[in-house]
Parts: C-alpha cells; structure tokens; sequence
C-alpha cells in the first residue's frame, strides 16, 4: 500500500453524486496547488453491478471492483476516504439500473427471479451482492462519531428551520407488536471461546435443514438468536390497519428494507398483503403465476399484472381499488404522483420517515395533498418505543425549537458488522415448522435455540469484543472531549444487550472516567432524560448500538439542524485509518427530481465540507504535513463563515443552489489561504484567485443561475453521461477557468 498522502473521494448516486460534478474540480485545484493527491473511486450502484459482470462486457466496459479496493483500504492505517452516500438498492431499483445499463449497451443479464440453471443461479447470486445495504457495512470498520459541530449548531440556533406544531390533540403514535417480535423471544450469550457454529432447522417431521453451514466465532463475542413469528405479525397488522380505519386516522408502515435488506422487505411484503387481503385471496392464483412478489412494493403488481389482458388487469384493479373501501386511508410518498406508502420498500426509510414526520408535528401527506395525523406502524417494538416516547414529548411540550434546543451527537457501535445490521447473511424465512438451533460445529452442543413456525423470519446477530471495547473508548473519549453527560442506550430486559451491559462495564474500567457523567439506561428512559435536557438547552451524548445509531443521527440533526446533512460523521477505523461519511443522510431522490425538473440542485455539500476538513487534519497528523494542516484550518474557517454568511443551497429555482454554494465555499477557503503567513507560496496563489472570484462574483453566481428554470437530461438515471451532468454541474465558464488557473499555478 503506498505510502504518500493520499485521499480517497467517493463517487456515488443520485444527488452527492451530481453535487460531486460540481464541488470535486474545486478540491482538486486546492489540494494540487498544495501536493496532497485526491483521488476518486466508483462505488455508485450502476459501478458496482457493472464491476460483477466483466464476463458480459466488451474490455472498454469493464470496471475494477472499486468497493472490494476500498474494503482492504480500510484495513490499513493509511486510509483515509471520504465517504458520500450511496444508493441502498432495493429490488425495484436494482432492477431500474439493469435495465438502464442494457438500454446503454451494457450487455448485462436479467435478474433472474428464480434461477434454474447453474449460470442463472450465478448471476442471481452476483446481483444479490449489490443488493440492499452492500457498501457502508464493508467500509465500517470502525464504530460511529456524528455530531453537529459547534459553528453548525450555532448556525441552526440563528437560522432556525421552521417546525410543524404538535397539539396535545394529536392522534399520531406509534404501533409495534407486544409479542412475537424479535424482541420478544431474544437469546443471548457471550461465547466463553472462539467456536464455530451453524444454524439449523430440525423440523417437526425430524429432518435437519442447515441454512447456514459455517459461521466462525471469536472469543468474547455476543451472538443472539431472535425470531419474528409470521402469525403474530399478520395479527399485529390486521389489528392496526382495522384500528386505523375505525379511529379514522391514516395509517403508514416504516421499516428500512434496503438496510435490512432479507428481513424487512418481508415484513413490508406481509403489510401490503394484509391490507389487500381480499383482492390476495381472490386472485392469490394468478398472483402467483405470474411471479408477483410485493415485497418489492405495490409497484411490482401493477408491472406484473401490465401484461394481461385489459378486462382482466381491469378486474383486479378494481379490486384492488375496492379494498381502500375497507380500509384506512394510506399515507402518501407524493400525492401528486398518486405514489402510496406502499409503491416501493425503499420509498419510505425509517431513520429519515419518522423524523419528517415528527418534525411536521406529527403527520404525513394524505392523498389529497394535505398534512394529517398518522398511525406509524414499526412492527419491530426493539426501537420503536423510543419514538413513541419523543411523540409523547412533543404532545406534551410542544415542537422542539431549534433556537434554544440543546444537541445529542451519538457514538454508535458499528464496526465488523456489528449487531442486526450485519446479520442479513443469517436469515431466514423458515421454511418449515420446528426447531431452530445455533449448533456448534465441533462439539455439536445447542448453544441457542428457538421454536419456530414457517414463514417466521429467523437471525442469529453477532457483534466482537474488539469493536465493543473500542466503542466504549470512543465514549468516554467523547464524553471528555465534550464534557457532555454521555448515556448508553441499553435495555436491561433485552437479552442482547444484557451482555453488551457486563461488557460496558467490564470496559469502562479501563479508562479513567473521574469527574465524567456516564449512564446506562434503558431506551424510553434515555429518550425521556435526553429530551428533558434537550428542552433546556442541555447537551447530552447518545451510546447505542448500530440501528439505534441510524435513528438516532436522523433523528436529532432533524430536529435541531432541518437534515442531518451538515453532521460531522467519523468513522475512527480500528486500524488507525480514517473513513469520513458526509452527513448522515441519504442521496436525496428527492433532490435529482427537482434537478431533472428544474435544473436546480437544492444537495446541501455542507457534510463534504466539514468531512474532508477532516480527513485533512487526518493526513496532516497522519503524515506529518503542513500544507495538509494549513487546508484543513483554512476550510474550517472557510465553513464558519459559509454558515454565518448563510450560503446554504435555497429550496427555490433561480436562487443559489448547490453550485452557487460551492462557488461560496471556493471564495472563503481561498480568502482563508490568501489570509494566513505560514505558507508564502499558497498565499500568493489563492490570493489570486481571491481577486478574480471576488471581481466576478456577480458574473459567476448569474452563470450559475441563469440556467435554471428549463428542464435537464442527463443521459441516466444511475449511469448518467457524465460529460453531460458535468456540463450540468459546472455551467459557469468564469468560475471554470479560474479554477484551471489555479491548478496550473
Ligand atoms: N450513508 C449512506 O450511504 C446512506 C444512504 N441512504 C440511501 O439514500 C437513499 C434515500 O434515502 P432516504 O431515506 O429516502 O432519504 P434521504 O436522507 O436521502 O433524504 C431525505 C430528505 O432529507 C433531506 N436531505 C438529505 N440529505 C440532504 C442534503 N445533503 N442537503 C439537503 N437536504 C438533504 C432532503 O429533504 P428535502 O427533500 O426536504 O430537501 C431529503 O429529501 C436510499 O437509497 C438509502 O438507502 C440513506 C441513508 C444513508
Ligand atoms: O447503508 C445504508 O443503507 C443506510 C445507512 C444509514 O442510514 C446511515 O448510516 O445512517
Ligand atoms: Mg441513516
């Protein structure tokens, strides 16, 4: 691995990825003129199918598989990479991207939904690598730092996004089930050695099916086992949809189906059937003949059914349309578009969904377009509870203002997989009733065991030792760093993280933690202490495992800063590298739509900002370099006075959007490089380039912004033609040649 100070910058989907046509050319020229070496690597959806199938391709087409790279860079203690948002691709958009790529020339294979020879299962089984959350889990291989840093709250604190009201009259809440959930029936144990184990079914009839033959155990390391019992879950949604139809209220299901890529697409797939019961049970047949699977969402009946003939497609969408007579009305992704909860698993996100919602005061679109109070089901009760608790808050207190509220960063054990999040590869739908076992390979001791019925959904989790005592570090670091209380979310009744108690115990005396305010609480309880300090001003920093990290760093920056975009997200990889997230949201699909529409690119680059500040200061002390140093000082102020100065992106067409925002933080960074004197040489140059932005300000931002307004094609969707979507991105021929002028010296 090489050894001169390098940074690697993510190429990636959607929105980040635009923004990228526009914001890189501006790093490039900054980090050229002081030697420090950028470089970028593909790891967007469309790249990493393509990298699977070289097979297919014609040699101009294929691509190196950028991830797998990435994943052993973040091994090494050289790594540093910046980390954009990638697309988690559900089934629907796997399925889009393919067939955009065949309509580009890519001579890629279908999808083969139920593979019957040797090659169809391969390609099946290379697909399904890209499938769902496939990139962050191979990156992650350190545990979770994301905060709002100082200059970013004081910003939201001055700048407050609005708020929709709570009434102590809302009828929003929460459903999740009370029993026959994972919670519910939890093992967990901490292996006393290093073991291997495979997961086995021994059913009712005597026969053991091994649905996972090998899966190597440390010493130390927790595993659980859990099940969701299909019955009690059908139950659950029949119950709730019912009670939402009769209490009038409207009713929306939040998972997070593209993470929880096995599990969760079933759990949506159960709602959608449950709510459609009646059309299921009368053309259940023919539902099945022609492969319609609605775990990919609604979406993928109304393709399935397309092919029929009309008075038949009629019939069933009459029918389908007969069963809304019966039941609550849905809540809408985009009213205008007709688009329901229920169209695509990956429409509606749990760690984003419930924050808009809360921050809303409580409610969702209805399909006539307007804001109602809402049902939100999340049939997992494991995490649920804790926005029924801030729900509970706010019907109490009121909307949180960000103009005094106080902040939660979170420190979130991730690394190796840990826990649910890494579990995917050990999942199961039952196939048959019986009894499900954890088995050790060598001894052929049961060391957990479940009784299950078919069509439950079976997972063993796993989470190391080493990233636990890791994350325990990082919160006490954090908690002195800060000064903040610090509060682990753990829950004593929950078996799992029982033993993650004994081990944050165990660990905590390893660090000197006098004088540091440090809990452990269960989840309601920690929401409850959090909130009563968030009201008063109060910070207070969040310990939680890896889902509670993805809700939790959605949920709080939603809150107080509008998006969870401009939070400072770090990943401390346990091998001394760094890995720099932006944000903590996602790639916005929202924003391409407006783009597309109106050539107006709202993306928020603040998140890549404050990340490569820190990857810079990351190479600075990593490699010793001053110039590194001198850039990252020089951006840190540059974002300060980019939020003072309030140059964010504006929602609205024709006003500064993301490349008007990028122009800004090019002015400031050289004005910050012009202003210091440690460094002659990078003075000289940025003070240049200070003079001809300064002069053309009014040309460049009428550059920027006189484009907008007209529709664009960027030739794809997720392979977009990436002349084009520069041309797109970089439509400011002033700002352009000054940039080149900088790079040339
Ligand atoms: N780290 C990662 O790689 C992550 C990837 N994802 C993936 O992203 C996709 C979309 O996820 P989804 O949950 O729908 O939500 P997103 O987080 O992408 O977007 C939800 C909303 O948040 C706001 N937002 C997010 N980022 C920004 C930004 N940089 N600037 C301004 N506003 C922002 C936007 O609000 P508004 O529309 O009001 O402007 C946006 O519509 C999925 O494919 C998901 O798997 C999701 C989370 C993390
Ligand atoms: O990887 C994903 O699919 C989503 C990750 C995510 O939501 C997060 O890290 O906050
Ligand atoms: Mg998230």
């Amino acid at each position: 691995m090489s050894k001169t100070p390098k940074i690697i910058y993510t190429l990636t989907d959607e929105a980040p990825a635009l923004a990228t046509y526009s914001l890189l050319p501006i790093i490039d020229a900054f980090t050229d003129a002081a030697g420090i070496e950028v470089e970028t690597r593909d790891i967007s959806l469309a790249a990493r199918v393509l990298s699977l199938f070289p097979d297919y391709l014609t040699e101009e087409q294929r691509i190196e598989d950028h991830l797998a790279e990435l994943g052993a860079l973040a091994k090494v203690p050289e790594a540093n990479i910046i980390k954009l948002p990638n697309i988690s691709a559900s089934m629907p958009q796997l399925r889009a991207v393919i067939k955009e790529l065949q309509e580009q020339g890519y001579k890629l294979p279908e999808y083969p939904d139920e593979p019957s020879s040797d090659e169809e299962k391969d390609i099946k089984a290379r697909y399904d690598k890209v499938k769902g959350s496939a990139v962050n889990p191979v990156l992650r291989e350190g545990n979770s730092d994301r905060r709002a840093p100082k200059a970013v709250k004081e910003y939201a604190r001055k700048y407050p996004h609005s708020m929709g009201e709570w009434s102590q009259a809302s009828r929003t809440h929460v459903s999740h089930m009370h029993s026959g959930d994972f919670y519910h029936g939890e093992k967990s144990m901490t292996l006393d050695r290093a073991r291997n184990v495979k997961m086995e079914l021994i059913t009712a009839s005597g026969e053991t099916k091994v649905l996972k033959p090998r899966v190597e155990l440390l010493e130390g390391e927790i595993i659980d086992s859990m099940f969701m019992s299909k019955k009690a879950l059908l139950e659950f949604y029949e119950r709730e949809i019912e009670d939402a139809r009769k209490t009038g209220v409207m009713f929306s299901l939040h998972v997070k189906a593209t993470m929880m890529k096995v599990s969760h697409p079933i759990v949506f797939g159960h709602c959608v059937k449950i709510f459609y019961k009646d059309a299921f049970e009368k053309h259940g047949d023919l539902f099945k003949e022609l492969g319609v699977d609605v775990n990919n969402g609604i979406a993928n009946l109304y393709d399935k059914i397309a092919t029929l003939p009309e008075s038949q497609r009629d019939e069933v969408i009459s029918d389908l349309h007969a069963c809304h007579d019966k039941r609550p009305e849905l809540a809408m992704v985009d009213s205008a578009r007709g688009i329901t909860n229920f169209h695509s698993p990956s429409d509606v996100i749990v760690d984003a969904s419930m924050p808009a919602m809360i921050r809303a005061g409580g409610k969702m679109y209805g399909a006539d377009g307007r804001l109602k109070d809402v049902k939100a089901v999340m049939p997992e009760s494991t995490f649920a509870r804790i926005y029924q608790e801030m729900i509970n808050f706010c019907k109490w207190h009121g909307a949180f203002d960000p103009a005094t509220m106080g902040t939660v960063p979170n420190v979130g054990l991730m690394a190796q997989k840990a826990e649910e999040y890494g579990s995917h590869d050990k999942t199961f739908e039952v196939p048959e009733d019986g009894v499900a076992n954890i088995t050790d390979l060598d001894t052929g001791e049961v060391l957990l065991s479940q009784n299950v019925e078919q069509g439950d959904i079976w997972r063993m989790c796993q989470v190391k030792d080493a990233p636990i005592r890791d994350w325990v570090k990082l919160a006490v670091e954090r908690c002195r760093d800060s000064g903040m209380p610090t509060v682990f979310w753990l829950d004593p009744y929950r078996p799992h993280e029982n033993e993650l108690i004994k081990k944050v115990k165990t660990y905590l005396k390893d660090h000197d933690t006098a004088g540091l305010e440090i809990h452990i609480m269960s989840q309601v309880r920690a929401m409850r202490y959090t909130l009563e300090r968030v009201i008063r001003g109060l910070d207070t920093i969040s310990v939680t495992g890896n889902i509670l990290r993805d809700y939790l760093t959605d949920l709080f920056p939603i809150l107080e800063l509008g998006t969870s975009a401009k939070m400072l997200s770090i990943v401390p990889l346990m091998d001394g590298g760094g890995l720099f997230e932006t944000g903590a949201g996602g790639s916005a699909p929202k924003h391409v739509q407006q783009l597309l529409e109106e050539n107006h690119l709202r993306w928020d680059s603040l998140g890549e900002f404050l990340a490569l500040v820190a990857s810079l200061e990351h190479l600075a002390k990593r490699f010793d370099n001053d110039r590194a140093k001198l850039l990252a000082k020089a951006l840190d102020e540059a974002n300060g006075k980019f939020l003072e100065s309030n140059k964010s992106p504006s929602r609205k067409v024709g006003e500064l959007d993301n490349r008007g925002s990028h122009f800004y933080l090019a002015l400031y960074w050289a004005e910050a490089l012009a202003a210091q004197d440690q460094d002659a040489e990078l003075k000289t140059r940025f003070a240049r380039l200070v003079e001809t932005l300064k002069a053309n300000e009014a040309t460049i931002i009428d550059e920027l912004n006189s484009v907008q307004g007209q529709p664009v094609d960027l030739k794809g969707y997720y392979h977009p033609n990436g002349e084009v979507a520069s041309q797109v991105m970089r439509p400011s021929k002033t700002l352009n040649e000054a940039l080149a002028m900088v790079a040339n010296g």
